[in-house]
This record gives C-alpha cells, structure tokens and sequence, in this order.
C-alpha cells in the first residue's frame, strides 16, 4: 500500500486509546501477549482466534494487550493486530522489528496505540525521529532496550515508556537478573516494564521489587490451558500499592 493511502487509512482508524494511562495505574500492569511462535522456542500455540485469546486476557484483568505482528519467526500479521484491537477495549502493542516510519504509519492504520522501537536495532537519530513520528500519530513509543548504555539512549531519545527485554536478542538467552541492572539506569517518572521470562506471580513479583511498573508476558500465557486465570493470578501478585516504586 502506498504511504498516502496508508496515511488515510490511519486518519480513518479508531482513536487511539490512553495506553500511558493504563501503564500508570494502580498495581504492576500486565500486557499479554499474543504468541504464536518464536525464535526461542519454535512453535508455542495455534491460536487460531486471537480475538478470544485476547479477550480472555481482558477479562483476567491485563492492561495491554501485545500482538507480534512479524509472519516469519512469530506466525503473526497485521490482521491479528486488526481482530485483536476490535475484540477488547485496552490499548494495543504492536509488537515487531519497526525501523521505518512507513510501519509506524501501518501500526496505526491497523488500529495499533503502541508501537515497538528497540533500540539495538537503530541510530540514534533514527531512533529519536521514530519516537517523535510515533507520538505525532497518536502512537506511544515503547522504547526497548537491554542494556544500561541504551537505557541511556533511550531516555535521550524521550522515551516515556522503557521495556527492559531480559531476552538478549542475539544468543535468545534469558537472563531475569538484566532487569535489575538496567532498571537503575531509567529516571523516575518513565514507565518501566520487564519483558521476558514472567513463569508465573514469582517472577513478577521479582521485577516489582526491581522496580517494575509493568511486565510484557508471551510464553507462559499461550502455552498455559487458562490464559484468563493466568492474567488474574499474575494481576493479583501485582495488585499491592506497596510493590509501585513510584516511579
Ligand atoms: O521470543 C523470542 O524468542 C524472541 C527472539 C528474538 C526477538 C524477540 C523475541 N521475542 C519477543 C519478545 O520480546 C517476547 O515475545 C516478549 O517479551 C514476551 O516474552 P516471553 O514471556 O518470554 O515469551
């Protein structure tokens, strides 16, 4: 689709909805993920209706829900970002390798209220011209990163929300202590998720006391037989007022 006809698809696209909201409020967010496949692990699940998936990610208590949009490694598309934002009434990620505005541009014609920017994957200047173009079309920018140096970049680059991917994306090894190095380096007042590795309530509740505003949960949730009872479980630990660092 040419960037014109994309552009007007987007300005015909639902409103975006309050997704810095939703990651502020009360309690250690949870956004669920819509998982079919990864690099990692190979296949997950089928998922053939991520539409009810993500309901049922609604209705145990998340607060945003993430879709991988990338076909080859993830089995995702653009039409599970569309099903998934017309089924429930949160914000949605899209979650991909965005490193072009024409992307951003297409997250948002597809009804997408965040987008992904991972910092490994960009200059500097393409990083702070991607954050500015995302805001400018209603899209909040979740800047991740792995390390204390990008951390740096990050918040440079304006970022409001920051996602510590303990995944590191070239070896794929999970490693849950990153969050608790990494976390240190991100000012208060920017919304700081764990991305990677939630098990289950002890991992969460790990992240919290690193200082965790909010955790991005894929594996555990698509492979578990009640993904609803899953969220609720992982809302509940995360529900304390005690466990916000007030960042
Ligand atoms: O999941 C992977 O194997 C992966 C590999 C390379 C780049 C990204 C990858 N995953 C994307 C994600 O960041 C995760 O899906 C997300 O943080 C949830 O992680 P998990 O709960 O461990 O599935």
């Amino acid at each position: 689709m040419s960037l014109d006809a994309l552009k007007e698809k987007a300005a015909k696209a639902p409103a975006p909805r309050d997704a810095l909201g939703a990651l502020r409020s009360q309690g250690v967010s949870v956004i669920a993920e819509v998982k079919r496949s990864s690099p990692s692990k190979g296949a997950l699940a089928a998922i053939a209706d991520p539409a009810a998936l993500a309901r049922d990610y609604e209705a145990g208590g998340a607060k945003v829900i993430s879709v991988l949009t990338e076909r080859r490694r993830f089995g995702g598309s653009l039409a599970d970002l569309e099903a998934v934002r017309a089924s429930v009434d949160l914000p949605i990620l899209r979650k991909d390798f965005i490193v072009t505005s024409y992307q951003l541009w297409e997250a948002r014609a597809h009804g997408a209220d965040l987008a992904l920017l991972i910092v490994a994957a960009l200059e500097q200047d393409a990083l702070v011209s991607l954050v500015e173009r995302a805001e400018s079309i209603g899209l909040l920018p979740l800047v991740e990163v792995h390390t204390a140096e990008e951390a740096e970049r990050a918040v440079d680059a304006g970022a409001k929300v920051i996602g510590v991917n303990v995944r590191d994306l070239k070896t794929l090894k999970v490693d849950r202590e990153v969050f608790a190095r990494v976390a240190p380096s991100i000012p208060k007042g920017i919304v700081k998720i764990a991305e990677s590795g939630v098990r289950g309530p002890h991992d969460l509740l790990a992240y919290a006391s690193s200082g965790a505003d909010a955790v991005l949960v894929g594996e555990s949730l698509v492979i578990g037989r009640e993904p609803r009872a899953a969220v609720a479980d992982l809302v509940a630990a995360g529900a304390h007022p005690a466990l916000r660092q007030g960042g």
